[in-house]
Order: C-alpha cells, then structure tokens, then sequence
C-alpha cells in the first residue's frame, strides 16, 4: 500500500483499538479498511489471496459491529435509524418521499373501521396493540404496545393520555427485517393505526380522525396537504370527514398577526375617510404592506405593529411608493436616505452637450477623450500600461468649460455620471459627510462604468491644517482612502474628475491621486469667435465677418462665461430699442435683429472676470504641476 493508504490504516486501527470509538465510528474504521483492502487488490498491491484473507477478517469485524443488539458496542443493524424512520417523525428532507398519502391512509380498512366506529358512537373500538406495520410488501401484526404511539409525542394528538414507554419496548421491533438497515430513498413504508391507538374518549385536543389524518400527512406531501386545509377552511373549518377544528391553529382560523390585526382596526376607525377617497395614513399604510403582506413566522424579526413616523408622513403626503429600491448588496449598510440622496445627484443627462459645444481647448479635449471616453467604451483594448489615469483635475480660471467638460464626459462616454458639488457634500449633510463619500463610491461601483465629477473640489480637498474642523478632516480623510480605492483599483471602471479654479489650495496627497492635471486656460481668439458664432447661430443677427474680428479683438481676456454673457447681453439691445408702449403688444418677428453696436454697447459693461495676475498664478501652477503641452 502506499504510505498515504498505510498512514490512515494505522490512524483507523489506532481508533479501533483504542476502545473510545461510538458503535458507529468502529463501524465506519472497518468500512474503510475494507475499502482499502479492495483497492489495494484493485491496484494490483494485494494478492487475491491477500485480499480474501483480510477481508474475511475485517467483515468478521465489521458485521459484529453492525449486528450486535449491544448498544454499547453494535449499531442493532442501524435499528435506531429504522425505527426513527418507522415511527414517521418528522423529516425535512426533500429527497425523502412517503408513499402515505391522505388517500392511503383513508383506505386503509383498519381507518374505515375506525371512522365507522366513530359515526356509531365510538362504540366499537379496535383492540389495542392492534397495530400493523407494513414494510414493502411485508406485513407484520407485530402487536406493537401503546408504547408504540406514545412515542410520538411530538404530534399533539397522542399527548394526553399515552404514557411513553421505556424505549427498550420500541427495540421490540428490532426484527424489522435487513431491508431497513439502509433507509432507502422511497421506502416501502406504509403505518396503519388502528382507533386504539388513540385514547378511548379522548379524541386529544384536536381530536377527531382529521386529525389523525394530517398528522400522517409527509412533508413531501405540502400540495396535498394545503388542498386538505382549504377544504378545511371551505367548510367552515371541519375537516374532510366532518371533524373537528384542525390541528394547525392556523388551519381554517383567521388568525392574524398583531400589525395585520392593528391595520384592520385602523381601517375600521377611517373608513369614513378612506370612503372620501382620501389617502388616510393606514389604508397607505396597507399600500406599503407595513410588514403585513410579509411572510412571518414565530421566530421572524418582530415588526412593530405602530408605523413608524417616517412611514406615516410618507403616507400622508402620498410619497409612499417612492422609496428607493436598493437591490443590491454591497448597498445594504447605508441608510436609504443617503442612497436616495445620492441617487438624486446622479446628473440628469439634460440638454446633450456634444465636445462641438466646447469652442477651443482641442489638447484637453483630445486628451480627455483619449483617457475617458474611449477607455469607457473599449475597456479591452485600454489595459495594463495603456489604462488610463483614475483621475483628472481640470483646473483654471473660472468659467473656461470646466464644469461643461464634465457635462461633456456624462453625455459622451455612456457611463453613469454622478455630479457632486464639493460644497454640498459638505454642507448639506453635516455630520453625514464621510457616510455620504463612501455611499457616494459604493454606489458608483454598483454603477460601473461610472464618472464622479466633483465641482469645485478644493473645497473638498483643501490642504489640511491643524486648526480646521474635525468632520470636515474627516471628509478629507474618508474621500482620499475612496479616491485611493477607487483610483487604484484595475477592475473599477470608476473615473474621477475633479474641477477646481482654485488648483493651488488642493492637498498634496489629492493631486497625487488625480494624476492627469489639464489646465483648461481662457479661449483664444478662434474658440471666442466660436463661442459667439455658436450663440448667434440661434439668433436672428446681422453680425458681419470683419464685426465680428473686431468683436474679438475686443475681447482678450474674457473666459468662455464673459463671452456668453457678452452675447446675453449684446441679444438684450433689440429688445432695449423697442419703446416701453411697445413691448406689450410687440410679435416676436417685429424684433430686429442683433447688430454689430449691440456688442459695442454690451462691452461696455462685461468686463473680463479673470485679472491677469490670477492668470499667472495659473500659468505657474500649469507649469510645475500640469499634464499640458
Ligand atoms: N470653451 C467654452 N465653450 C463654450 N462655452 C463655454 C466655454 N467655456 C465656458 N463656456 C460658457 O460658460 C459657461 C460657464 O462655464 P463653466 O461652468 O463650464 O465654467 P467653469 O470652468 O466650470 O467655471 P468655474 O471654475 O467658475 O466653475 C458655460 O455654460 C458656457 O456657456
Ligand atoms: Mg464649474
């Protein structure tokens, strides 16, 4: 044998020897070393002669244990598990299937008898020990005693007055024949009870031969037996042979629980109300279910009969069914309330934005589409070296197209966009702020492909200091670990970009984690034109090319914002021109057009918003931290 087989061996016939072993555990040590002879012979490791020798010996062995009616050493033909079986407790098997059925039992001429007895008085009872086992195709009036029944404790109906017997009786029935060593998978089993079995008088406090019937009924049986309880209950709560209340306090009752009892009471109080098609709190209450609709049983989670004050304002103003569904799992530590406030910051796609909407910024467009939008759509080919950064800061003065590039990124890369404001991360739920960046990541993970634009994100992420406010460090901590996760992570598909016009008040350890940093600068002369071409396109104007040179030229150093309120404001001009007495009466088409002195007048009042001091300090933070050209 091999020295693994041999190991065991030795370990098996320590066991053995040692004398600590159960009936059962000696039983299975022999097994094994049978099986270990038989493939040692089968691997040409034993002689056959070999072989017939020790297996003589070790089934000598082995069926001492599984005879002997010592039950200190032998296993009585496993008669415990047999008689467990015969005497039908309860089993929970699936696989195990009884051939008794309500019909089997009700045919039974010993059941016949019995009901007959009982619709003549209950005269005639059959004797007792009268009981029969029937076993395949073998029957036995083996005469168990009453003993036999009051076993069976543990069905209501043979408590009263059936003393148990010592358990010795029950091994009476050890000569239940070698069939039943081994439960089968379907045994042949069929138990018939004569009335004796029953106490003479007593029909038990379910009583009645219903009851005897559904105590036999199998487990495997539910269809049949759930058949059986609605007739019950379609009878008004008598059993199939006229019997009395079944024994399931539940069968043909109408029991409810104490919420559902609480609901029914309170519908009762406001029918009135609920007649008025008002949307009273316990008819939403019901709408809600409250618990009620649930299926409990008696070691469920105990639920309060009360609504809760929530439940109930939500009724009253009628956003019951508004509750959000959290499905999954890795969801299910946050409170719905943050989830639904997060789940309501998901940008609306709104108006599209297309990246012809951004006049100029070509390097940051390009780059963004390079590392964002087709990552986002061929995750395959973007892998290893080629993934792209977890994070971007999109960083310059404001109104560039910062906060529109992200508007860009949510409509053109298919991924769910989460657009949070720094500030509102921080303000609106005070105290909840670190609950609310970790819901904020776990929720964008259920959302993979998912970009988290978080505006003004210095705000956020501004450099630690010891003087500031513990929660909002705490925010600063529990964002960086999430940016940290989500950054790192190669499965997440979770993009985070940053906007800030405030790049130099960023913690160190934050612009580590956006490692793409764009510097979105203010339009050139060609992406000012654009911008204004753009606006004017949807404007009836008379703006000619050279006006419209000349209208840039004029506007060095104005952002993407200045210019567009420069074109609100050009556009107002017509309308200014109208007289007052006018306005009121005036169409749509009697409006001139925008001219060219419309934009003269605009200048005069939009100046540009960004000083050229701040642009330096841009162009300095740009050139010692930037990813630009
Ligand atoms: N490059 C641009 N192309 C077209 N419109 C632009 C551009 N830049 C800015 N705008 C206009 O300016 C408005 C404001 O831009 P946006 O909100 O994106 O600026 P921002 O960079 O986010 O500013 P802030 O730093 O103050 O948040 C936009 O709605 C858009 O109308
Ligand atoms: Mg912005």
């Amino acid at each position: 044998m091999s020295g693994a087989h041999l190991d065991e061996w030795q370990r098996r016939s320590f066991d053995i020897s040692s004398g600590n072993c159960t009936p059962e555990q000696t039983a299975d040590a022999y097994r094994a070393h049978i099986l270990s002879i038989q493939y040692a012979w089968a691997s040409s490791q034993l002689s056959q002669a070999g072989m017939d020798s020790l297996l003589r010996t070790y089934s000598e062995h082995y069926a001492a244990v599984l005879d002997s009616d010592d039950p200190c050493t032998g296993l009585n033909n496993y008669a415990d598990s047999a008689l467990h079986l015969a005497r039908s407790q309860r089993n929970h098997s699936d696989k195990w299937e009884s051939f008794l059925t309500m019909e089997s039992v009700l045919e039974l001429p010993c059941v016949q008898r019995m009901i007959q007895a009982g619709k003549g008085g209950g005269g005639s009872l059959v004797a007792a020990g009268d009981v029969n086992i029937s076993v395949g195709q073998e029957s036995r009036g083996s005469s168990l005693p009453a003993a036999f029944t009051g076993d069976r404790s543990d069905t209501a109906l043979f408590k009263p007055t059936v003393p148990p017997q010592p358990k010795a009786e029950v091994n009476t029935s050890a000569s239940i024949p070698n069939s039943f060593s081994r439960p089968p998978a379907r045994p042949q089993s069929v138990f018939t009870h004569s009335s004796s079995a029953l106490p003479q008088g007593n029909p038990g406090p379910a009583g009645g031969t219903q009851n005897y019937q559904s105590s036999y009924l199998p487990n495997s049986n539910t269809s049949k037996r759930k058949n059986f309880y609605n007739t019950d209950r379609g009878d008004g709560g008598r059993g199939q042979q006229g019997g009395q209340a079944g024994s399931d306090p539940r069968a043909g009752s109408n029991f409810k629980t104490a919420r559902e009892q609480f609901i029914v009471e309170q519908q009762k109080k406001h029918s009135n109300q609920a007649q008025r098609g008002q949307a009273s709190w316990p008819a939403a209450a019901v709408k809600k279910s409250l618990g009620a609709n649930r299926p409990r049983g008696t070691f469920s989670k105990f639920v309060s009969p009360i609504p809760r004050q929530e439940e109930e304002e939500g009724g009253s103003n009628g956003n019951s069914n508004q509750e959000p569904q959290i499905v999954d799992e890795r969801l299910k530590n946050f409170e719905p309330k943050i989830i639904e406030l997060i789940m309501s910051e998901i940008m609306d796609h709104g108006p599209p934005v297309v990246w012809e909407d951004i006049a100029g910024l070509e390097f940051a467009k390009t780059t963004i589409k390079e590392i964002v939008v087709w990552p986002m759509l061929r995750p395959d080919i973007f892998t290893g070296l080629r993934g792209p950064p977890k994070g971007i800061l999109l960083f310059g003065p404001p109104g560039t197209g910062k906060t529109l590039i992200g508007k860009c990124i949510a409509c053109q890369s298919g991924a769910t966009f989460f657009s949070i404001s720094a500030s509102s991360l921080t303000s609106k739920w005070v105290g909840e702020g670190e609950k609310m960046v970790r819901a904020l990541f776990s929720i964008a993970r259920c959302h993979q492909p998912a970009v988290i634009f978080i505006d003004e994100i210095d705000s956020l992420l501004s450099q630690r200091t010891d003087g500031e406010h513990d929660s909002s460090r705490r925010i600063k901590t529990e964002f960086l670990v999430q940016l940290d996760g989500a950054t790192t992570s190669a499965e997440d598909r979770i993009l985070v970009v940053g906007a800030t016009n405030r790049p130099q008040e960023i913690d160190e350890a934050a612009r580590r984690r956006l490692a793409k940093r764009l510097y979105i600068p203010l339009p050139e002369g060609t992406a000012r034109r654009q911008i204004i071409t753009n606006l004017m396109t949807q404007e009836k104007n008379q703006l000619r090319e050279p006006e419209l040179d000349s209208v840039v030229a004029a506007t060095e150093g104005f952002s993407g914002a200045d210019m567009t309120q420069l074109c609100r404001e050009a556009a107002l001009g017509p309308i200014r021109s109208i007289q007052l007495s006018d306005i009121a009466t005036i169409t749509a088409d009697q409006v001139r057009p925008i001219q060219y002195r419309d934009f003269q007048d605009a200048l005069q009042t939009v100046r540009p918003s960004v000083s050229s001091k701040d642009l330096e300090l841009y162009e300095e933070w740009n050139k010692t931290f930037g990813c630009g050209r």
